[in-house]
Parts: structure tokens; sequence; C-alpha cells
């Protein structure tokens, strides 16, 4: 029955979009995947293995993937990838000591044949913290120009309070209306 209804709904043209979250520990993935299905902020714990959750926005209907970032989990993210159409890369943008980590994970993660058609998002989260770096800062460092495959997106945000997490699900919007 679940097989056939998905079906009826990818006939209407409203199929189901999986997003990744993924990102180093303490980035903030957890706290924006619920700030995105709840619209509040929720107590988190690292997390172990993955959480996922399904929502529906401006009638796209997404699967969110929200993937445990710690060092030791990382090397199990590419048994998410399949069929992933959207890579949102949350960074922790008051962490400039593990920056280059990130673009040595994002770079590394791109490079997978699974991940060949997927769009990529960065949210530049913690938005809210003083002192914390530019969206256009962490485009540098991350080096986002130097990635020609993939069309990608940065977005600074604060997960605490959902600033700036609806534009990036607009981008993703305007790029699953281009497919
Ligand atoms: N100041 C601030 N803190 C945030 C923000 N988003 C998340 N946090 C905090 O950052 C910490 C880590 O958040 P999580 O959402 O658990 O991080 P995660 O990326 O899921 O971490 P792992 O599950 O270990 O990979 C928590 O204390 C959050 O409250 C934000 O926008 N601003
Ligand atoms: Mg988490």
């Amino acid at each position: 029955m679940g097989l056939l209804l998905s079906k009826i709904w990818s006939l209407f043209g409203n199929e189901e979009h999986k997003l990744l979250l993924v990102g180093l520990d303490n980035a903030g993935k957890t706290t924006i995947l619920y700030q995105l299905l709840l619209g509040e902020t929720v107590h988190t714990r690292p997390t172990i293995g993955s959480n996922v959750e399904e929502f529906v926005w401006k009638s796209l209907r997404f699967v969110m993937w929200d993937l445990g970032g710690q060092q030791s989990l990382r090397s199990a993210w590419n048994t998410y990838f399949t069929n992933s159409e959207f890579v949102i890369m949350v960074v922790d943008s008051t962490d400039r000591q593990r920056l280059s980590l990130s673009r040595d994970e994002l770079h590394q993660m791109l490079k997978h044949e699974e991940l060949t058609k997927a769009c990529l998002l960065v949210y530049a989260n913690k938005q809210d913290v003083k002192g914390s770096m530019t969206a256009a800062e962490i485009s540098e460092k991350l080096e986002l120009t130097a990635i020609k495959q993939h069309p990608w997106h940065i977005q600074a945000c604060c997960g605490l309070t959902g600033e700036g997490l609806h534009l990036g699900l607009e981008w993703i919007a305007s790029r699953i209306k281009k497919k």
C-alpha cells in the first residue's frame, strides 16, 4: 500500500526528495532538523547513527537524514548516499580551528560516485554568536568556488531561532524546479 501510494504521489510530480545533513559534531545538524520539523529549539545530544524525519514544505516532500558527525561516525556517511539529491553541510561558524577539516570532509565526500548528481547547500550556522565567521569567510575557507561538478549555495543561519533556514530551503526548491 505504501509503495502504491508513493507511486501515485510521484505521478502527480510530488515525489520525495532525500536530503542529507552532514557536518562535524556539534555543528548544529540535529538542532536544524527539529527546528525545520517543529519550528522550535529542542535539547540535543550527540547523534549516534542518524535521525530521519519527513516533512512537507511548500508542497515539496522532504525526507531529511541527520547523520552523526563525530569522527568515528563519519566513515559511515557513505552508507546514506544512495538517491540523495541534496547534501546539506552544516558548519559551526564559531569553530575556526576545524574549518579545514570540514573542507576536507566536504571535498572528499563530493567525489563519491553516488553523489555525482547531488546539489550542495552549506548552512553557516550559529550566526547568533558574536564574532562568528561570515558566510563569505566560510565559503572561501571551504573552497566552494573550486566545486564545479555540483550546484552549490551557502546560507547564513541560526539553528536556535530558525533564522535563515527557510532561505536555504528556498534554494533547494529552486533547484528542484530546474530539474
Ligand atoms: N549559539 C548557537 N548554538 C547552536 C546553534 N545551533 C545549534 N547550537 C548548539 O550546538 C550544540 C550542538 O548541536 P547539535 O544539533 O546537537 O549538533 P550536531 O551537529 O547534531 O552534532 P552531532 O550529532 O554530534 O553530529 C547544541 O548545544 C546546540 O544547542 C545556533 O545556531 N547557535
Ligand atoms: Mg546530531
